[in-house]
């Protein structure tokens, strides 16, 4: 945590969720309304396809829907693709640029997430940028190296705390039930915010960066809890409602 940051537990569906799934998202807005919006801020990324319906169901509680990509340009001929103005269309607050998943199945470098945080801009929507090292990089000790290279290419030069988010996302924990020790999460964390400060000057003390990689509700009061991490990006334990209020009542314990 980092004193003044409000933190955010935010979920990434993924290539996952249909429908009917949609009730879990209806139990997580209701679980928000219960109180626990007190401690943290919440948001949910959906598919495209769901993004419209989650929205409408999230509208009457605290908790905001989110995509999970954008692409760069405003509109175009861009077969399959989805603009960042269409997703706030659909009722999004915030979209996720640069996910491994995405680096790796689509070939996406620091330049063209960069250009993804900017459309995500444009189109009044917040970036949420994220980094993070392979299992190679970190075995090779290159881990901050590898923080500090994506900060300079990935993050536009003119971000605030108030439209961009990071997201430190091991990418040796994503989905595996690995995670790094406190003191690793400590250590990568500082080194972000110093890089960030560096980089954007005295307001990047605000920014929010996130950790994100195999949090699940038995771990998340150790994570959450390390200096410099303001809440958490959430993959596989997202689509279970029991399991994402789960990690946001660790806000309870801390
Ligand atoms: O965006 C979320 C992350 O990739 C983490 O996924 P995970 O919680 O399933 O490990």
């Amino acid at each position: 945590m980092t004193p003044g940051i409000r933190p955010l537990v935010a979920g990434n569906w993924k290539m996952n969720g249909i429908g009917a799934s949609l009730d879990e998202l209806r139990m997580i807005g209701d679980g928000f309304m219960r109180g626990l919006d007190a401690q943290t801020e919440a948001l949910v990324c959906v598919p495209a396809t769901l993004l419209s319906r989650a929205a409408e169901i999230l509208s009457r509680t605290p908790v905001r829907a989110g995509g999970e990509d954008c692409h760069a340009k405003e509109s175009g001929a861009h077969t399959g693709d989805i603009s960042a103005e269409m997703l706030r269309d659909a009722g999004a607050t915030h979209v996720i640029v640069g996910h491994s998943e995405r680096r790796t199945d689509h070939g996406e470098d620091d330049a063209t997430v960069r250009a993804k945080a900017e459309a995500a801009w444009r189109a009044g929507l917040v970036a949420i940028v994220c980094i993070g090292e392979t299992n190679e990089q970190r075995q090779a000790g290159q881990t901050l190296d590898v923080l500090s290279r994506q900060i300079e290419g990935s993050v536009p030069a003119s971000a605030t705390s108030a439209n961009t988010i990071i997201a430190y996302e091991p990418v040796w924990a994503i989905g595996t039930g690995l995670t790094p020790t406190a003191d690793d999460v400590a250590s990568a964390h500082a080194h972000i915010r110093t890089r960030l400060e560096t980089k954007l000057g005295a307001g990047a003390r605000n920014m929010r960066i996130l950790y994100g990689g195999s949090v699940k509700p038995s771990n998340a009061v150790e994570l959450l809890g390390v200096d410099n991490v303001d809440g958490a990006l959430v993959g596989g334990a997202s689509l279970k409602a029991a399991d994402f209020l789960g990690i946001a009542e660790a806000y309870e314990h801390l």
